[in-house]
């Protein structure tokens, strides 16, 4: 049975007169793995961190392990892994003094983990921390958030710097991470094709609210491209609720459409007159029609 591993409810959080989350309401269940996508300046991070309780919401609450965010015991902070945007690593340590120091500050370090992923991950435990490459860095971080085998891993944009290979490698890592144990993963990111390939579930971010928060096939289920075609002129204004962008064209209209219902879209083309046709998009055209940027460009209007 799935438990709620973090529930936030009627969540704010305001910088002095920058309003950046308003009223979120989020509930996230052990063994999923949720991507988490937005604009630059959307407030990922900042929900991020009122869900571990670095930052103090203004109003409304976060739990993590049913524990106020804010309030988190030792206990609680345990079994949880972060890595955030702007981790800091000690430059004149060595790889291997890095995981073991971080090691010592838990009960349950798993060592020969750790040294499995370094050979995996191609980290030379030996080289200095000051000489490794941004990407070798992230990689590190993402071991350290890894070596105690935290049931709840967040991670705030891991993959930023990394090369498609340790991509794929660490993708195939999270994919272990939550296939051996009932782990959960929460990562923001902006490469949507990472997210397509392992996260169960999306949240999305849109102007301070929950723009969509489900199962990934789900948001495909109800995002579609649709496109009409009549005997005769279309009217200019189509009036079809869920409209996230439409283009109209004589008798030829394109549209991409959250919400898509086929039983009543079939109503309201016989009222038209005309026949349409429903296209899937992907992931990343899925978040450019959700943020408002539209994705008709390389579609054309007409069949
Ligand atoms: N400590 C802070 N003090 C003041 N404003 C802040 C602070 N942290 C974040 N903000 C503001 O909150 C807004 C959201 O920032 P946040 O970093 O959460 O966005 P994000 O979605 O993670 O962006 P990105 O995709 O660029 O990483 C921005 O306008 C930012 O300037």
């Amino acid at each position: 049975m799935n438990t709620t591993i973090i529930q936030v409810a009627n969540l704010h959080k305001q910088f002095n007169d920058n309003q950046v989350l308003t009223g979120l309401d989020l509930k996230i269940e052990s063994g999923q793995i949720v991507g988490l996508l937005g604009t630059n300046g959307s407030g990922k991070s900042t929900l991020i961190k009122c869900m571990l309780g670095l930052l103090k919401p203004t109003s409304g609450t976060s739990t993590v392990f049913n524990e106020s965010s804010w309030d988190l015991s030792a206990t609680a902070k345990s079994r949880l892994g972060y890595v955030s945007q702007e981790f800091a690593l000690l430059p004149w340590m060595t790889v291997k003094a890095t995981t073991d120091y971080t090691g010592a500050f838990y009960e349950h370090w798993d060592y020969a983990y750790v040294t499995r992923l370094m050979k995996e991950w191609n980290l030379d435990e030996n080289q200095r921390v000051g000489v490794l490459s941004v990407g070798q860095r992230q990689k590190l971080a993402v071991i350290l958030a890894l070596g105690h085998h935290p049931e709840l891993l967040i991670l705030d944009e891991p993959v930023a710097s990394l090369d498609p290979v340790a991509r794929r490698q660490f993708l195939q890592s999270l994919i272990e991470f939550t296939e051996d144990e009932e782990n959960t993963i929460l990562f923001s990111t902006h490469i949507t094709s990472d997210l397509e390939r392992v996260a169960s579930h999306v949240v999305f971010l849109e102007e301070g609210k929950i723009g969509f928060s489900g199962e990934l096939d789900s948001l495909k289920h109800q995002v579609k491209r649709i496109r009409i075609s009549a005997e005769q002129d279309l009217p200019l204004c189509l009036n079809i609720p869920g409209t996230l962008r439409s283009q109209i064209d004589g008798q030829y209209a394109l549209l991409a459409v959250k919400n898509f219902q086929s039983e009543a879209m079939e109503t309201f083309t016989k009222e038209l007159n005309a026949t349409f046709t429903v296209e899937d998009l992907n992931l990343e055209e899925i978040f450019l029609e959700l943020s408002g940027v539209s994705t008709h460009a390389e579609a054309e209007v007409t069949v």
